[in-house]
């Protein structure tokens, strides 16, 4: 599975969402995400665009780039991580870290790193470079674990959870809500069990892969180890161990994007996390993830408000897709036939679901486009708004509201578009993270509206004024 991480809705580097798709992990390739540009969720279990699935694309004019502050850069122009001293001669103590296969395009050891100590010993096993997991060692996940208290209930069940696993006719495994649970709250989070660079899949061969795949697995605690041998084939058996591991893998992994700081950017990860691998698939669910990088921990929340009894869900893909693409993307990558009620609904609404999914694609980059010619206005955004509402996109709720402010702000509204600001804040929060831009841009339009970049910005170009600042505009696009 892949997991979507979100894009913001600014600027290409910024303001994205993660919710994504819980991507199907398709061994030769690391695909991006291919809708939204995002991926998502389980056995690829997306990070393209929230929800599961995922985020979206984005686009923020131009002065941003004040508002961001450069993170340090250590003496080999490498960027440190979150903020942090730069560590890169760092080498961290690993339980385990090999075997090792040469990678044939760049030429690196592909090894396993196994940390057993790792989240108060629940463990975790890399499938990457030296240097990778060395600096994925220095995030605060491993160097002040003191900071990411309350993860991993599962395994040990110190909180009773607010969910249980049962079967349910058809999908296998499944979760269940025991509680009720509002929406915004927090469902589960736990840190990556297995996480495999995507180069792994391009640059060694099916048997190498294997076998790192495998001795990372075989490598981790027992008990974790036994959650991720039990985790889901889709049906099928084996009679190889390995084999075994692949299937697990194909049909459990998220996709997760790298880490800003992280020196390759094109390629992300593959990860498993044993206890969010058994939420099944809905087109419009009741759950979304996000993968912080700093607590190398996925997170679930709850899109709306869910009620005792009914079925956890996510989103593999990007819930942002026609019908008819959905439902083949499923039963390509994780050989079931889609029976949510967004796949089985009557013709009529089913058509009326695709035209209103047509129709937030077509806005979208009216709303991204910054120059005096698009047509982007409040209306436009209520619009957005109403579309998510009727197509029960609550994972990425969080995004029209934070078109919607934007446009406000830029038409000369603080009032509204504060409002606005601060519905995305609290709807953001839960869906990407509080330190996902769209949120923190929204934190600075809803502070000051008059300071923030978007005030009066639709007006001003409009009428004239600001139009030389165009130019500066399409460098950044
Ligand atoms: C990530 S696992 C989800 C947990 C799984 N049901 C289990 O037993 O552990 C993905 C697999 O669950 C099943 N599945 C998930 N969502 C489903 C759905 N909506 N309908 C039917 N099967 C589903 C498929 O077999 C899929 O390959």
């Amino acid at each position: 599975m892949k997991v979507l991480q979100a894009v913001s809705i600014f600027a290409a580097s910024v303001l994205a969402h993660s919710s994504g798709e819980h991507h199907h992990h398709d061994h030769h390739h690391n695909h991006p995400h291919p809708d939204l540009g995002a991926v998502c969720g389980p056995g690829a279990i997306p990070v393209e665009g929230g929800s599961g699935c995922p985020s979206e694309p984005e686009l923020l004019p131009v002065a941003q780039k004040e508002l961001f502050v450069e993170k340090p850069v250590d003496d080999k122009g490498h960027k440190c991580p979150n903020g942090t001293d730069c560590d890169y001669q760092h080498k961290h103590t690993w339980t385990y870290s090999e075997p090792c296969f040469k990678g044939n395009i760049t030429g690196q050891d592909f090894c396993v790193f196994t940390d057993n100590e790792f989240a108060e010993k629940r463990g975790t096993s890399f499938v990457m470079t030296q240097k990778r997991a060395d600096y994925i060692a220095t995030t605060p996940a491993f160097t002040d674990p003191q900071d990411i208290p309350g993860l991993n209930q599962d395994l040990k069940r110190t909180i009773p959870p607010k969910y249980d696993m049962k079967e349910f006719p058809g999908k296998g495994w499944g979760l269940i809500a025991n509680q009720f649970i509002a929406r915004g709250d927090l469902i589960m989070a736990n840190t990556a069990s297995l996480m495999i660079d995507y180069r792994v899949f391009d640059e060694l061969t099916k048997d190498q892969y294997k076998k790192l795949q495998t001795f990372a697995v075989d490598y981790l605690p027992e008990k974790h180890r036994e959650a991720v041998l039990a985790l889901s084939t889709h049906g099928q058996t084996f009679d190889s161990h390995e084999d075994l591991v692949e299937k697990i893998g194909e049909t459990n992994a998220f996709d997760i994007d790298p880490d800003e700081g992280d020196e390759i950017q094109d390629h992300g990860f593959f990860v498993v996390f044993p206890e969010i691998a058994r939420f099944n698939h809905d087109c419009r669910p009741n759950a979304d993830y996000y993968f912080d990088h700093a607590a190398l921990t996925q997170f679930i929340h709850a899109t709306r408000d869910i009620q005792p009894g009914e079925e956890l869900t996510l989103s593999y893909i990007n819930p942002v897709m026609l019908r008819a693409a959905r439902m083949t993307k499923l039963a390509r990558n994780w050989g079931f036939q889609c029976a949510c009620s967004q796949c089985t609904s009557d013709r009529p609404r089913a058509d009326a679901s695709d035209a209103r999914i047509r129709q937030i694609k077509e806005l979208k980059p009216l709303m991204r486009n910054w120059k005096a010619d698009s047509p982007a206005s409040p209306q436009m955004a209520e619009l957005f708004i109403s579309l998510h509402q009727q197509e029960r996109l609550g994972g990425s709720m969080y995004s029209a509201y934070a078109f919607a402010a934007l446009e406000y702000n830029a038409a000369g509204d603080p009032w509204t578009a504060t409002k606005y600001a601060r519905l995305g804040i609290d709807y953001g929060i839960p869906m990407v993270g509080e330190r996902h831009q769209d949120v923190v841009e929204m934190k600075s339009l809803a502070d000051d509206p008059w300071a923030h970049w978007s005030w009066n910005l639709r007006t001003k170009k409009r009428s004239g004024w600001g139009r030389e600042s165009d130019e500066d505009e399409d460098d950044d696009d």
